[in-house]
């Protein structure tokens, strides 16, 4: 895996850096640096008690965790949750739990979230009166079928 030198600050002395729980992975951990109980449906901003300043033509994304969205039901309101490379501030992380029915409890330490760091490019964006061809063309929102469960569902 390539790599890239990000500098970090630890807001809170105590929690652990942000870690690749396996040598391949994309995404390091983020811990909550407070304990909170999202109720079915509610959303909870929590801390992670780093900064950090990413390069020139990086930026970070906040991803959830997979094991407990398919567990518990926790997700990421905007996920990925955008960290700007000019951003100095606390990475914090939008939790929802979009379980129906029980409580989420998480306790300060907790791995809640992965911190994606990728390049990212700016456009320049030219305005042109008509956008050349392509073999989508305009279609979008279904339009190459393999919807069959829409006939299943609404019958
Ligand atoms: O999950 C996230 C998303 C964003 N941020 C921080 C870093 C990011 O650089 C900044 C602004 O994020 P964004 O641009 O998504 O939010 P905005 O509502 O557009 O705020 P702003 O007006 O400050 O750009 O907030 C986080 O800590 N966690
Ligand atoms: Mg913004």
């Amino acid at each position: 895996m390539p790599s890239v030198e990000v500098l970090l600050s630890r807001l809170d002395p105590a929690v652990p850096l942000p870690t690749y729980a396996r040598p391949g992975d994309a995404g390091a951990d983020l811990v909550t640096t407070t304990d909170v109980v999202i109720e079915p449906g509610e959303r909870a901003v929590v801390g992670t008690g780093i900064a950090i300043a990413l390069p020139e033509g990086y930026a970070g994304f906040v991803h959830p965790r997979s094991g407990l969205a398919a567990r518990v039901g926790l997700s990421v309101v905007n996920t990925p949750g955008t960290i700007d490379a000019g951003y100095r501030g606390e990475i914090k992380v939008c939790l929802v739990n979009h379980d129906l029915r029980d409580a989420v409890v998480l306790t300060r330490g907790d791995r809640i979230a992965q911190l994606v760091v990728q390049k990212v490019e700016h456009a320049v964006f030219r305005e042109v009166d008509e956008l050349p061809d392509s073999a989508r063309g305009a279609g979008g929102y279904g339009s190459t079928g393999g919807h069959d469960v829409l006939a299943r569902t609404e019958g």
